[in-house]
């Protein structure tokens, strides 16, 4: 599938809404770190995160231990940064809102 890269200005515009998530990978990615009272609320987060990811067909790449999980958004299709990646960001984020 054919997906649009974000240039550098609307990286800087949706990431300031952003603001729990940061940039990595030379601008390509953006990450956050979720913390949670233990392994059981850290899987059941992942759990929700993983339904998403499967509706919307885009996927993130995670790491997790005991109650820490860093999520990093990229999207393989467009080599980087894309529109897909800020969605899936903002829904992470209201699942814990
Ligand atoms: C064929 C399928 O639509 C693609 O491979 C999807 C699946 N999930 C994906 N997830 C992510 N993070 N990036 C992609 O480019 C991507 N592409």
């Amino acid at each position: 599938m054919s997906v649009e890269q974000l240039t550098k200005d609307e990286r800087k515009s949706w990431l300031d809404a952003l603001s729990e998530w940061r940039l990595c990978r030379d601008d390509s990615a953006i990450e956050r770190t979720f913390e949670f009272a233990n392994f059981s609320e850290a899987f059941a987060f992942m759990t929700r995160v993983a339904m998403l990811a499967e509706r919307k067909d885009h996927h993130p790449e995670w790491f997790n231990v005991y109650n820490k999980v860093e999520i990093t958004l990229t999207t393989h299709d467009a080599g980087g940064l894309s529109l897909r990646d800020v969605k899936l960001a903002r829904k992470i984020d209201k699942l814990l809102a």
